[in-house]
């Protein structure tokens, strides 16, 4: 397969923060984060929680709270998804001996220059830019065929199996929110699951070190995902991930044995706008290191995304351009992680409507 992209090969933050520094070096430190935080005990916004079984059996509700959680949240938490609870257990403790493996061992698994995939960061285009405070894990896991064998084989065992099996049913959960979102939009059937046929998945494994310095570094940087929609599981109980809700930051606190599912660009476009991406950032701990895996999912590269027909009528034109899957993810890892900056460049621009950005 061709690759898509590449960055700049950057140290390790996990050794780095195995140094026990007082002082973070320069290429990681940012100014502070906008820190406009909605608080935790803000009764009245309460993140959607989505029952998958509620869903599959037709519970008209729960549809309806699944289309408004996509439209005013693009954001929810999914409960009763059906994952193997024991599968996501050894998930999450095979993360932390793969992360915790000998750095020469980790080497093997290094991203390669001109590659993605492997030990390492992303989104590094020049020496100068401000660095996350994190390591990475980048694979593509689905469809298996398109799995770079060399890496995937090196995995250890029992982490490989279990992320095997995790990709797989994460691929059916992804299909099944899919359908139900199809039903909630109205589109004509398949419409838009047909688009995921063979569906492409690749993981990131986040590693976040904790640091002297929270306040002057970031784990992430505000940034939506290119994805459709990323299925997050939070791997240990440390916090860190806020969304983008109203203007302020809302940090998020997993519901137990739920997933943290966003909406990403690429179903921004084909639902012509209806459901929007949403931005989102991580903070650092000062004490604790922070783990979680997202899987993103994408139609084939080689497929054109646009509005899909349905959702384009005389009032709502066509609010995107068309793009093969490949284009724009080309676009997505050639620069730096900036808030909707991909998205918005293939915004149409009309001189009637003014879009929203955000
Ligand atoms: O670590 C998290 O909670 C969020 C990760 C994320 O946003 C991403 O991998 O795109
Ligand atoms: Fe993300």
């Amino acid at each position: 397969m061709s690759k898509i992209g590449s960055s700049l090969l950057v140290p390790s933050v996990q050794e780095l923060a195995k140094q026990s520094i007082t002082q973070v070096p320069d290429r990681y430190l940012v100014p502070k984060q906008d820190t406009l935080i909605i608080p935790k005990t803000s009764s009245f916004l309460q993140v959607p929680i989505i029952d998958l079984n509620k869903l599959l059996s037709e519970d008209a509700f729960e549809l309806h709270k699944l289309d408004h959680a996509c439209k005013e949240w693009r954001f929810f938490q999914l409960i009763n998804h059906g994952v193997d609870p024991s599968l996501i257990e050894s998930v999450k403790l095979g993360f932390q001996d793969f992360f915790n493996l000998p750095i020469e061992e980790k080497k093997k698994l290094w991203q390669k220059p001109g590659d993605i995939e492997g030990f390492g960061q992303l989104f590094v285009v020049s020496e100068k830019q401000k660095l996350e405070w994190a390591d990475l894990f980048i694979i593509n896991t689905l469809p298996s065929y398109a799995r770079d064998l060399n890496l995937f084989l090196n995995i250890p065992q029992p982490f490989r199996d279990n992320l095997d099996s995790y990709s797989l049913q994460l691929g059916k959960l992804f299909m099944a929110i899919i359908g139900h979102m199809e039903m909630a939009l109205k589109t004509k059937p398949n419409e838009l699951l047909k688009l995921f046929e063979d569906v492409s998945q690749s993981m990131r494994l986040n590693y976040y070190p904790p640091c002297p310095q929270p306040e002057n570094v970031i784990g992430l940087k505000p940034h939506s995902d290119a994805g459709s929609l990323t299925i997050l599981l939070q791997a240990n109980e440390v916090d860190g991930l806020q969304i983008r809700k109203d203007g302020m930051w809302m940090p998020i606190t997993p519901v137990s044995n739920a997933f943290i599912i966003n909406v990403g660009d690429i179903l921004e476009i084909l639902t012509n706008g209806i459901y929007r991406s949403i931005e989102h950032r991580v903070t650092i701990n000062s004490q604790k290191e922070r783990i979680s895996i997202a899987a993103f999912h994408k139609p084939q590269m080689n497929k054109i995304i646009s509005p899909i027909e349905s959702l384009v009528i005389s009032e709502r034109p066509a609010l995107f351009r068309g793009i093969s899957v490949a284009d724009y993810y080309k676009k997505y890892f050639s620069r730096q992680l900036q808030e909707k900056s991909v998205l918005n460049d293939v915004r149409i621009k009309s001189n009637n409507c003014v879009h929203k950005i955000l």
